[in-house]
């Protein structure tokens, strides 16, 4: 692979580089994804494994969003700088702490053409990132000691860690044997226990998190765009951007207001009103 790319860097703006408790550990939770678009699930689900991981003897100092390449083969994918775009929006708009880390979109071979990363790769990459580069968290004690980096994921696709067709074996060991994950319940797609049972072999580095009834996805999101309905399941920044870049077979804004510069003004595109269908 050629690297590093030019114009990244490692981000880590919002890296908490010290703890603020004694005796926790620090934890930094990777979410890697299509964000195809960002939900506001996708969102909560930092929060809620933060209130989770606080209460484990775990202080949690960096998020990270990592959208997948446009090379990983799912058809719902809008190209890499519009998700990157999207989850940017949706950070702002909650609030998040979480860092867009876009180096899996930015990977490309020795002919410049992008590849795809599988997960495990980018933990590796994401712990040596944090822990040898940077040299890790400073305790209150002053001594620097190595961030425990875990995944953060749904409970649907932890359901997929025990199909060998989708998930090395190899890699399975290296994500939920020596990272650990968080897996946050989705009842709507799958049942807890029938994800997390097959991969009993790791429980001691699962930690699974309440969520609550929800039937949010990206898939729902996109339907109800393709349709001309509104999708509330979006932060408000995320569905105006779809709009105004007819993302996933959006109409443009029937009004298109533009500010002084000739750019659109995204404040008076309201998300809230009904879209006239176009199909
Ligand atoms: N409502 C949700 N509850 C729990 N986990 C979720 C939820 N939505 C997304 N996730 C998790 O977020 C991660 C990234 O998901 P992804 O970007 O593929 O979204 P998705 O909604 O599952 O997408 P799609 O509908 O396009 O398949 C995955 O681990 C997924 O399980
Ligand atoms: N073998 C692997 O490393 C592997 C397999 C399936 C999904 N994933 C990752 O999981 C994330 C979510 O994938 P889906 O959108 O398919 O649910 C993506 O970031 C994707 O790259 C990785």
């Amino acid at each position: 692979m050629s690297e590093p790319y030019h114009g990244y860097s490692f981000p880590h703006n919002r890296l908490k580089r010290r703890l603020t408790h004694p005796n926790k550990t620090p934890l930094v939770l990777v979410s890697c994804g299509s964000f195809s678009p960002p939900t506001s699930l996708h969102m909560s689900m930092f929060s809620v494994a933060e209130s989770y991981a606080e209460r484990t003897g775990f202080e949690l100092v960096g998020s990270y969003m990592s959208p997948c390449s446009d090379t990983y083969g799912k058809s719902s994918l809008v190209p890499a700088h519009h998700r990157i775009n999207m989850c940017r929006s949706a950070i702002e708009q909650t609030n998040s702490n979480a860092m867009i880390d876009d180096w899996e979109t930015l990977r490309r071979d020795e002919a410049g053409r992008p590849v795809y990363t599988r997960t495990a790769d980018v933990l590796k990459r994401l712990d040596e990132q944090l822990n040898d580069v940077l040299g890790g968290i400073q305790t209150l004690d002053g001594t620097f000691v190595r961030a425990r980096v875990m995944l953060l994921i749904g409970a649907d696709l932890a359901l997929t860690m025990s199909d060998p067709k989708v998930w090395a074996p190899a890699d399975i060991d290296v994500l939920l044997g020596y990272y650990g994950a968080f897996i946050v319940e989705r009842p709507a797609l799958c049942a807890t226990q029938d994800a997390i049972q097959p991969l009993k072999k790791y429980h001691g580095n699962i930690m699974v998190v309440p969520s609550f009834q929800n039937d949010v996805s990206s898939t729902k999101a996109r339907a109800q765009i393709r349709n001309g309905e509104v999708a509330q399941d979006l932060p408000r920044s995320v569905y105006d951007y779809i709009k105004l870049h007819h993302l996933y077979g959006s109409q443009p804004p029937k009004d298109r207001h533009v500010d002084k510069n000739g750019k659109p003004d995204l404040e008076m595109v309201s998300p809230r009103l009904p879209v006239a269908s176009h199909r």
